[in-house]
């Protein structure tokens, strides 16, 4: 059937930042239609926490729920294709994801804030912070209580976690933090995680589930090819596939959350980029923006240690039984994240804020990395991974069309490791990851370092080595990057530069990349952008 309809606001794309924000839109009366490409998440297997581990190692199964797109080869990382894993189902990456949930620094919005991005500061965004969760321990001047999405500790810590917590306090000289999303970052902590009662709480359950709104319309597997711009203004949005084919008029605004590689492929389909780069695929030039420049993401490199206390095993008997028991009587690890333990700590090369994240789960991660040309190993025994996490990279990179074909996926080449600095960050983290495992707090527990193992002992060998082992944490940001400058896509308010009502409301945005795991800030930025708008 051709569609030829009509609404005051269309969001394309129900990620994180797009269910948030339409249905935000739709709370003040508007007449909001939301527009996915994926289909529904209500499947146990994005619902179900722990069933995330199936999903990333089943091919079939991760193939029905993500874009699955490549980078372009790295050069810096032995020329790999690092998969950039991305959600195509309602909730977006957020109904696949590991659940941390993270605001990162304050310093991070304070930063933006400096930059010319008036109203992103701390102070500013945590009403949006706040509104969005409903904190376990309840609210406080810097926690929110009775929102959508329900923020709880780990917790049933295996004891292979409990004694990293220790022995990384001891080692890198930090406090155990009770809570990292509230007066302070830095220390040991138990993760907190967007789940509860064992359901996974994407923006898509926290604010779609029956959300009782006549005047919010959600389409699913439909993919909007164009942004439709007339005369230097936004009008609608062409949907290119699906049982919806056809056109949506916006008689207020277009707001763009399609994702850090889904906005800016949209917007340069729809004109909107580097002139000469869309002349070359024979597309009209509505604005001559930066768009898909200043990409980037953080980088980890997973650790294995055999621990018996990790309890924890990778067979396929134990997942069944762990199904079985959740099942049967709920509550298990199945119910939760994969993570357990996180640090935020410095780095001999950090300022005042940390510039290191260590995530923990009790489990052993495939190595040397899942893009590995031989298919990659899971050991079967119980088993702690640590990742020394990049947080702030210098390295930058860019999305870029492959063809003026709306289906093509884009060419997203995040220029991984470009920057030495950020190969040397990485080092300083494998050097004090192991000598956390080697602290007499855990040491006693850990019977050896599976990878990278005995054959990489020292930072020599394992700078050789990093180019193979280094991989995404599949943050991507930064591509519609908002600022007051030339290297600006969109200004303050999200409006997109020379376009009239266009916005673009996502991770995309970001000028830098947060401290921490993009989701919460993503959430964040989708009720930010409500209240913008509507002009809360
Ligand atoms: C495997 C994985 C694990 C992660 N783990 C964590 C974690 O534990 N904690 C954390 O904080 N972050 C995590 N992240 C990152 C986090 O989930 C993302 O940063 C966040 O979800 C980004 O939100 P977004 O709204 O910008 O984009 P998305 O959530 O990706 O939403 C974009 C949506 O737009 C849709 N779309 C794209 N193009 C079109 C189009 N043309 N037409 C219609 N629809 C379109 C997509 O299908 C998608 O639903 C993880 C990500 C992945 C992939």
């Amino acid at each position: 059937m051709h569609m030829d309809r009509t609404a005051d606001y269309v969001v394309v794309g129900a990620g994180s930042a797009g269910c948030v924000l339409a249905k935000r839109l739709a709370e003040s009366g508007a007449d909001v239609v939301l527009v996915e490409a994926g289909g529904s998440d209500r499947t146990a297997l994005v619902r179900k926490p722990g069933l995330i581990a199936i999903f990333h190692n089943v091919p079939q199964l991760k193939k029905r729920l993500d874009w699955g797109f490549y980078s372009a080869p790295q050069p810096n990382a032995l020329d790999r294709k690092i998969p950039q894993t991305r959600g195509r189902v309602l909730g977006g990456s957020g109904s696949i994801n590991g659940l941390l949930f993270v605001r990162g620094h304050r310093r991070n919005y304070d930063d933006w804030a400096a930059e010319g991005c008036e109203g992103w500061g701390y102070d500013d965004v945590l009403p949006s912070f706040r509104r969005m969760e409903n904190w376990e321990d309840g609210a406080t001047d810097l926690r929110g209580a009775g929102g959508p999405i329900q923020v709880t500790r780990q917790r049933d810590l295996t004891p292979a976690s409990e004694a990293f917590l220790e022995a990384m306090a001891d080692t890198a000289g930090v406090k155990r933090n009770d809570d990292y999303n509230g007066e302070e970052q830095e220390g040991a902590s138990i993760f907190q995680q967007s789940a509860h009662d064992g359901l996974r709480y994407s923006s898509s359950v926290g604010y779609l589930d029956d959300h009782g709104l006549d005047n919010l319309t959600v389409l699913t597997k439909a993919t909007v090819g164009r942004v439709v711009v007339r005369d230097g203004r936004a009008t609608g949005v062409e949907i290119v596939d699906g049982k919806d084919r056809g056109t949506i008029h916006a008689t207020q605004e277009v707001i763009v959350a399609a994702g850090a590689f889904g906005s800016p492929h949209l917007l340069m389909l729809s004109g909107v980029g580097p002139a000469a780069h869309l002349r070359e695929h024979g597309i009209e030039v509505h604005a001559d923006l930066p768009v898909g420049d200043n990409l980037h993401d953080h980088m980890f490199v997973p650790m294995t240690f055999v621990m018996g206390t990790a309890r924890n095993r990778g067979t396929a008997p134990y997942f069944a039984s762990g199904l079985l028991k959740e099942w049967t009587r709920g509550g298990t690890w199945m119910a939760r994240s994969v993570f357990e333990a996180v640090g935020f700590v410095r780095s001999p090369q950090a300022g005042d804020i940390p510039d290191l994240q260590i995530h923990a789960l009790p489990w052993s991660y495939p190595f040397p990395n899942q893009d590995a040309p031989t298919r990659h190993k899971v050991d079967k025994r119980p088993a702690l991974t640590i990742m020394p996490t990049l947080i702030y990279p210098k390295s930058r990179g860019t999305v870029r069309l492959a063809s003026a074909d709306p289906a093509a996926a884009p060419v997203i080449d995040p220029g991984y490791l470009t920057e030495p600095d950020d190969a040397r960050l990485l080092l300083d983290g494998i050097e004090l990851v192991r000598e956390i495992m080697a602290n007499r707090l855990i040491a006693g527990d850990v019977t050896a370092e599976l990878s990278p193992g005995p054959e990489f002992p020292d930072r020599a060998t394992m700078a050789r080595e990093l180019p193979n082992r280094a991989t995404t944490v599949y943050h991507p940001v930064g591509s519609c990057r908002m600022g007051t400058d030339e290297r600006a896509v969109v200004d303050p308010a999200l409006r997109v530069r020379g376009v009239e009502g266009l916005r673009v409301a996502d991770a995309s945005i970001m000028p830098s990349i947060t401290g921490g795991n993009t989701a919460a800030p993503s959430m964040m930025i989708g009720e930010h952008a409500a209240s913008l708008i509507l002009g809360g």
